[in-house]
């Protein structure tokens, strides 16, 4: 997250780190008791290897009251998901066992309702990935407030040029970003979940290259189906 601020802590306890080697290499939040929703574009360089998920943290390294990292029994990228685009960029994770919920780890309900978020609506975003430009990294859970953005002005041809798909959203990126390591977090606007952090073209931070989400509301059936069959 550039420019945004320290998280009050355990107050997003929803947010997960996906880490690897005890690396943070992504977002997530909790969407199930045994389930974690992030982006598939995190599956890029793990070759293979599955993710370890971190609930219940506010700092990366201290040890904290409620911090625990679940091992995961099965990870789910969206069959439409490609390295080309940022099409269906969505990850289910399921974990080894029930996360054991309390006041530092809690579900985030989910906007089942496809329907566009109204632009300038203020939506709050929140991660562990870079806060500046130099690529440093935060321990502690960092947050920031940005506004949606209309669907067309996001597509203009001197932003996303058409790439933006209904699936899609978008919040404006002057300054206050979503940045490398953010991606698979939430957006959260009025206490529900409406979209992922997708990486799109990369970029942080510039107003030409608005953040862009993959909205959830359009993948509800798949997540549901994909939770109803998954064993346990
Ligand atoms: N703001 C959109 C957004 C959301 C999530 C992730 C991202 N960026 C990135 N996702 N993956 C990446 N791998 C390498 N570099 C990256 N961005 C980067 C890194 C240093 C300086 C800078 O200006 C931009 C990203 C960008």
């Amino acid at each position: 997250i550039l420019r945004g601020s320290e998280a009050r802590p355990h107050l997003k306890p929803y947010m997960a780190s996906l880490q690897l080697d005890g690396q943070h290499v992504c977002g997530g939040f909790l969407i199930a008791e045994q389930w974690v929703l992030s982006a598939a574009h995190c599956t890029e360089e793990t070759d293979g290897k599955l993710f370890q998920v971190l609930l219940g943290a506010h700092s990366l390294t201290e040890p904290e009251p409620h911090k625990r990292l679940y091992r995961v029994r099965a990870q789910f990228p969206h069959p439409g998901s490609n390295i080309h685009n940022n099409k269906d960029d969505l990850l289910l994770l399921q974990l080894e066992e029930k996360a054991e919920l309390n006041s530092d780890v809690r579900v985030l309900p989910f906007q089942r309702e496809d329907r566009d978020v109204a632009a300038d609506t203020e939506c709050e975003v929140a991660g562990w990935g870079t806060i500046d430009h130099s690529g440093r990294r935060p321990d502690k859970l960092q947050q920031v407030q940005r506004p949606v953005i209309s669907r067309d002005v996001c597509n203009h041809r001197t932003r996303h040029d058409g790439t933006v798909t209904r699936n899609m959203m978008c919040t404006d990126s002057r300054r206050k970003d979503t940045c490398k390591g953010d991606s698979g977090g939430p957006l959260v606007c009025d206490g529900v979940a409406e979209g992922v952090v997708t990486a799109g073209s990369r970029v942080c931070g510039n107003y030409k290259k608005p953040a862009i989400y993959t909205r959830i509301a359009p993948y509800a059936a798949w997540i549901d189906s994909v939770m109803a069959s998954a064993d346990g």
